[in-house]
């Protein structure tokens, strides 16, 4: 049975022809939703409010990241962009006397709604640390443990599952024959990689980086730069940098951060070419970091 592939990316990745008739067989079909169209929900974070210890971290948040895009998320050291996409995945509820106010929504959900199931949230929502954080297991059990957890059990499938994002993460011509082998023996940059495939591999909406190529050597660093360019087809980004040449790079949106407050947030072009708050164009310009 052929099926039409209704994912941009499927179409970008799937150029090998025996990935490609796998994934046209639906015997060989990873996920039910390969067959069904795939939606691109905004993140919307509305009057967001977040204290530790009755220190304001976060100050009335109010922003709508959007979809296939990538934002970008800069500011001076402190200001809170660490913490603000940590909210994003519910990272920081647990820490002592934090208190938390206003809503983020994602599929016109609130994540922080009371029946919201962690494990399927984190599935929306993708985190990629500042340093890769692979599973002390193989490579192929990396890629296959969060799909497990999510009710993925057939052998061929995650065979092609695996397959398919360690090739989106160009990542499979370099380890395919040691799959089995433990994750924690590849490079920093390939154990980036493969962290990326990982999450990946349960279908988020969005990718949340940190930080993501500062550990990385500039080859890594690049490399994953421009996965974050080709998977913006099919996923919002949101990346917390440092680096506002990364920004200036690869960013679409940019939010600028400065103690705890969005100060400017647009499009990229307009808030690197034409900043409209004092503190942005200082921070744009060097004057403080
Ligand atoms: N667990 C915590 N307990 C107390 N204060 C915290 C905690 N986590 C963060 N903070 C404080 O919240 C503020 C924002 O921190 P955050 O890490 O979000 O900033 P950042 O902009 O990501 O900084 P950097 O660029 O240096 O990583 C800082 O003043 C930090 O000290």
């Amino acid at each position: 049975m052929n099926l039409t592939l209704p994912h941009k990316f499927l179409q970008t990745f799937s150029k090998d022809p025996i990935t490609t008739a796998k994934i046209n067989n639906s015997e060989f079909l990873p996920y039910d939703k390969f067959n069904s169209k795939k939606s691109y929900p905004d993140l919307r974070i509305k009057d967001f409010n977040l204290s530790i210890q009755g220190h304001k971290i976060l100050k009335n948040i109010n922003t709508t990241i959007p979809n296939q895009s990538i934002t970008c998320i800069i500011g001076p050291s402190g200001c809170g962009k660490t913490t603000l996409l940590k909210s994003i995945n519910r990272l920081n509820e647990n820490l002592p006397n934090v208190k938390i106010q206003g809503d983020i929504l994602l599929d016109n959900e609130n994540i922080y709604g009371k029946n919201v199931e962690l494990t399927h949230l984190r599935k929306k929502l993708g985190l990629l640390s500042q340093r890769p954080t692979p599973l002390p297991m193989s490579i192929y059990e990396n890629i296959t443990y969060g799909c497990k957890i999510h009710g993925l059990k057939n052998k061929k499938k995650l065979n092609v599952v695996v397959e398919y994002y360690l090739k989106a993460v160009g990542l499979w011509e370099e380890i395919k024959d040691r799959l089995h082998t433990p994750a924690t023996r590849l490079s920093i940059g390939q154990q980036q990689r493969l962290c990326l495939a990982r999450g990946l591999a349960v279908e988020p909406e969005f990718i949340l980086g940190d930080e993501s190529t500062s550990a990385l050597d500039p080859i890594s660093s690049g490399t994953i730069e421009q996965l974050f360019l080709s998977l913006k087809e099919e996923y919002g980004i949101i990346l917390v940098t440092h680096t506002l040449r990364q920004a200036k790079r690869i960013a679409d949106y940019v939010i600028f951060m400065y103690m705890g407050e969005i100060i400017e947030q647009g499009k990229a072009l307009e808030i690197f070419e034409n900043p409209q708050q004092e503190l942005t164009q200082k921070y744009i310009s060097g004057a403080f970091s």
